[in-house]
């Protein structure tokens, strides 16, 4: 809720002098606001028409659309990058979301957001699929970043409010926000994989990043495996103790002031500490909505006609990708295309149709990988099609909503055959459209979504006879069998839902702050 009446008292922390109180949504005196998502991205972006006109279009990608139904609901404020450079826009309401924008220079751009996050921690937390670049400077713009995205957080928080940060790009902001007002309930969710201790020991960096994540009282993670290489890299980099979920942080007595009877608790060693807790809370989708869309005559419709274009093939594959090496793109076309060579499957029957929608496109890997994609892509269409038939049906562009609805309706096969991946929001979508308990989806076992689909055709990519075995298996499944199947994975997508994840992540945060001892805004001492 948004909360006028702490804007009386003014909060001495550092860097409250430079930072501007925001105009609030009634044009009226300025306000704060009880719950914050902070993310690198806003939910949404800034279109100009041929006019010159402004205006804002929800933006795709798995962070909005899981987060936005959270926000619209929670009438809170979203603090984010507005996605172009030096782009100085006031806050402003966006259909019940008080949107913040934080502005980012060419500059920063190019080292926070295209280095240090896309070419460093992005490759470094995907398993070294390809190789982190590290620059100091890339490093510094990062911090600098982050503390912009703290300030403006710091900013906008009403008295004892709570925010959320979100993802790999600001994992400093709990620790630099917690400095500046540590009356904030703080919480952290990585939509990315947390890598192994071996892996994430190369990172220069790699004591400042733990330290910034630990200023979070919850930090959230998409699978258990996730969070137990996050506690043992705090055990092996600080030696702190760790019970299960808890991890005890010994406290900043500088920082912290106790208003309430319950003081902290000494850990065994005697020194005082607070708990974070870092457990996983998969995402989810808007799955009844997103089931909803795929019921609209006129998707249904879309489908049909995509099949019809296609030529009504008895089997349509679909992979829906942002162009990135972590998708296992390149695996599944490997795949693909030795069935065709085979003769195992053939054109005339089968098509697969691959939305590679454009991303990060200034880092060179990505250039690289487009290159690489395209290519095999114009091989397998030369070698195996005919007048009448393509092989493959490659879409390099970003569609709406309402065409993914109907591309998953369409689709006999779904094929997520990421090499590392987070959750995978595409593979809960697919089971979501799938209201008439048909269509097979061939997962990677190490995208997130493989630990709750487990009655998916299960698949690891790097094993192209396995992955070739499990896509002739999906096209000639029977349909008992695929309604089986589907009904079992639907039950998990329609159940637990992107509101049951947001649900579970703020009741713990909730749960956490009831247990801690109160802190003042403002206070700097420790009573
Ligand atoms: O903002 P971009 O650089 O264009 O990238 C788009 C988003 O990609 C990443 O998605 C991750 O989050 C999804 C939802 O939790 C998850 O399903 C997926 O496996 C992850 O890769 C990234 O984490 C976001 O921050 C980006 O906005
Ligand atoms: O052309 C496209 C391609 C993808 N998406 C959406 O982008 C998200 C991708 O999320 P996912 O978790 O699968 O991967 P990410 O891109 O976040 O790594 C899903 O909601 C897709 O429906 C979209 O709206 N249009």
């Amino acid at each position: 809720m948004r909360n006028a009446a702490s804007l009386n008292s003014e909060p001495e922390y550092p860097g409250r002098a430079i930072i501007t109180r925001y105009s609030a949504p009634d044009g009226g005196s300025a306000s704060t606001f009880d719950f914050i998502v902070v993310s690198n991205r806003l939910p949404v972006d800034r279109v100009v028409d041929a006019d010159g006109a402004e205006s804002w279009r929800t933006s795709p990608g798995g962070l909005v659309t899981a987060l936005e139904p959270v926000m619209r609901g929670a009438d809170g404020a979203w603090i984010g990058w507005a996605g172009s450079a030096d782009l100085e826009i006031e806050p402003f309401d966006n259909d019940d979301m008080w949107i913040i924008p934080v502005p980012l220079s060419e500059d920063e751009i190019a080292r926070y957001y295209e280095g240090f996050s896309n070419d460093t921690i992005w490759p470094l937390y995907h398993d070294v699929i390809a190789p982190p670049s590290y620059h100091r400077e890339w490093w510094d713009s990062y911090v600098a970043v982050n503390r912009r995205f703290a300030e403006a957080a710091a900013a906008a928080a009403s008295d004892g409010g709570t925010v959320w940060v979100q993802d790999y790009q600001l994992q400093l902001v709990p620790k630099m926000l917690r400095e500046l007002r540590p009356d904030l309930t703080i919480g952290f969710f990585n939509h990315i994989p947390f890598p192994a201790y071996g892996i994430y020991s190369q990172l220069p960096w790699r004591r400042q990043i733990i330290e910034g994540l630990l200023g979070a009282d919850v930090i959230g993670f998409q699978r258990v495996a996730d969070a137990g290489n996050f506690s043992r890299a705090v055990r092996r980099l600080f030696g702190y103790e760790t019970k299960g979920a808890a991890i005890q942080v010994p406290l900043d007595a500088a920082l912290v002031s106790v208003t309430t009877d319950a003081a902290p608790v000494a850990s065994k060693r005697g020194a005082p500490y607070r708990t974070v807790i870092a457990r996983h809370f998969p995402i989810s989708i808007d799955s009844k909505g997103y089931q909803a869309l795929a019921q609209r005559p006129d998707i249904i419709a879309r489908a049909k006609q995509i099949r019809e274009e296609l030529g009504n093939p008895e089997t349509i594959m679909l992979g829906v990708d942002r162009l990135d090496y972590t998708k296992g793109i390149g695996h599944r076309l490997k795949a693909f295309g030795e069935l065709l060579a085979q003769g195992k499957l053939a054109v005339e029957d089968v098509t697969l149709v691959q939305v590679a929608s454009p991303s990060r496109e200034r880092v060179e890997t990505y250039r690289q990988l487009r290159d690489d994609i395209e290519q095999t892509v114009g091989r397998i269409n030369g070698d195996f099609g005919t007048i009448g038939h393509t092989a493959i049906q490659y879409l390099h562009h970003g569609y709406p909503r309402e065409e993914m609805a109907a591309l998953y309706l369409a689709a006999d096969v779904m094929l997520v055959t990421a090499l590392r991946d987070g959750m995978n929001l595409v593979a809960k979508e697919y089971v979501a459209a799938r209201y008439d308990n048909d269509g097979v989806l061939v997962l990677s076992e190490f995208a997130g979504a493989s630990d709750e689909l487990k009655q998916a055709l299960k698949i690891n990519p790097h094993d192209i006879e396995g992955m070739k075995s499990a896509i002739l298996q999906a096209v000639h499944m029977t349909k008992a069998e695929r309604g089986r199947r589907m009904r079992a994975l639907r039950k998990r997508v329609m159940e637990y839902d992107v509101a049951r994840w947001s649900a579970s992540f703020l009741d713990e945060l909730q749960r956490v702050r009831d247990q801690s001892p109160t802190i003042e805004q403002g206070s700097t001492t420790q009573s």
